[in-house]
């Protein structure tokens, strides 16, 4: 007898639990369908989850974020980098929902079978002097890749995007989906949630360095608490497209020109103001994994039937004549169940949705001419 041999039967067992015996181990030491299996015990009903990209700035907030969320019984996290670290990490959460990582492009597809919902932050971010269209190169090929695999394996999952430059990675999107035939636009959703977080806050939160002693917002004058703050967002996510409807703002406050001026400026330029801020080192991560996860319960809930379920996005649309348009959503079983009318617009925003359409056209254009080219 082997002098270790009582371990190694202990270890045996432990292995053959985590790897059942009629799935082959490959070269990460776990089986061939998944590269490693980190399973809770005591899974919970809910919906299956994938995020791709789970190993980044955003993904690993927004993996820990979703690992809490009670509607998510399986959560797959796919990176090229990482992945086995970022899930023998969550999966020590006592929650319900199953966490298995997926690494490298040859288990990207097994990822994502069987998706109910996939969530992409995957693709670089910003650096200090850059545009998000300067990640136009990078991420679009990005982007082109993962959904090919969406459109095999999860044909049918509502899918949100969070790579930049979003104005242009949701129309690429739908083009790798339309090439497939498996494009419903309800189900494709570009995720500007951050923007109106951004303008929450910032509605309550400003103080006017224009004005002498820095008086406050009337909506933090009224003790508002931010969630009770709802700002609509329409238009696009880069720069002039992000377009606070600061004249609808609930509950109802009145802001005075300047007032207007600072704040759309200011929600406008809530990235770049973070990627400055980083100083090289990135752009919104954790800000953006509390948006994602708001978005994505958002989408779960409607899906799980609640009713009701209203937020922003950035989908195919018929609000405007442009073909891709940021705006309020009725969110259902299928996705985007009704798109919301803009509402009355003040001259301001008319003035300024005239100029957002105009840069939105473009972008729609580079994302769609990258796939048919
Ligand atoms: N929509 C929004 O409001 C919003 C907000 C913040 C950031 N973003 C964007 O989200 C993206 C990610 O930002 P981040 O800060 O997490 O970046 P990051 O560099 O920290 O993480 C990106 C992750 O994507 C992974 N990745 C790269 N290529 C991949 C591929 N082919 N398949 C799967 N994963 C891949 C990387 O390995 C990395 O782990 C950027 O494009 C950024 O501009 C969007
Ligand atoms: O600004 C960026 O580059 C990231 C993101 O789009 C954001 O709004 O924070």
């Amino acid at each position: 007898m082997e002098p270790n041999s009582g371990a190694n039967q202990r270890i045996a067992r432990i292995s053959s639990h985590l790897n059942p015996p009629n799935l082959k181990m490959n070269e990460h030491g776990g089986s061939s369908l998944t590269s490693f299996n980190c399973r809770a015990k005591g899974g919970a009903p809910g919906f299956k989850v994938a995020i791709l990209g789970a190993a980044g700035g955003i993904g690993q907030p927004l993996s820990m974020l979703m690992k809490i969320n009670p509607l998510v019984s399986v959560l797959h996290l796919y990176d090229v980098v990482n992945t086995p670290g970022v899930t023998s990490d969550i999966s020590h959460m006592d929650t319900g929902a199953v966490v298995r990582g997926f690494l490298g492009q040859n288990q990207l597809e097994d990822a994502l079978t069987g998706m109910d919902l996939v969530i992409i932050p995957a693709g670089v971010p910003r650096k200090p002097g850059m545009t998000r269209d300067d990640l136009f190169n990078i991420n679009a090929g990005i982007v082109k890749t993962l959904c090919e695999a969406i459109a095999k394996r999860c044909p049918k999952a509502i899918v949100n995007v969070i790579s930049n430059p979003v104005n242009s990675t949701v129309p690429i999107a739908a083009e790798v989906f339309k090439r497939a035939g498996t494009y419903d636009p309800k189900r494709l959703l570009g995720v500007t949630m951050l923007d109106v977080v951004r303008a929450n806050t910032f509605v309550l939160s400003c103080t006017l360095p224009i004005l002498p002693a820095g008086p406050k917002m009337q909506a933090e004058v009224l003790g508002l608490d931010p969630r009770d703050v709802d700002v609509p967002v329409v238009g696009g996510h880069a720069g002039i497209t992000i377009l606070p409807l600061l004249s609808q703002v609930k509950p109802h406050s009145s802001f005075t020109t300047k007032e207007i001026e600072y704040l759309t400026d200011r929600i406008q330029n809530g990235g770049t103001e973070v990627v400055e801020a980083k100083a090289g080192a990135g752009s919104a991560t954790l800000s953006m994994a509390y948006a994602a996860v708001k978005f994505a319960d958002a989408c779960l809930r409607a899906l799980k039937g609640e009713a009701n379920v209203i937020q922003c996005a950035y989908v195919d649309s018929q609000v405007t004549e442009l073909p891709f348009f940021a705006s309020k959503v009725r969110l259902g079983r299928d996705g985007v169940e009704e798109f919301l009318p803009l509402g009355p617009l003040s001259d301001y925003e008319r003035a300024s949705l005239e100029k957002a359409k105009k840069e939105l056209a473009t972008s729609v254009e580079k994302g769609v001419s990258f796939i048919r080219k």
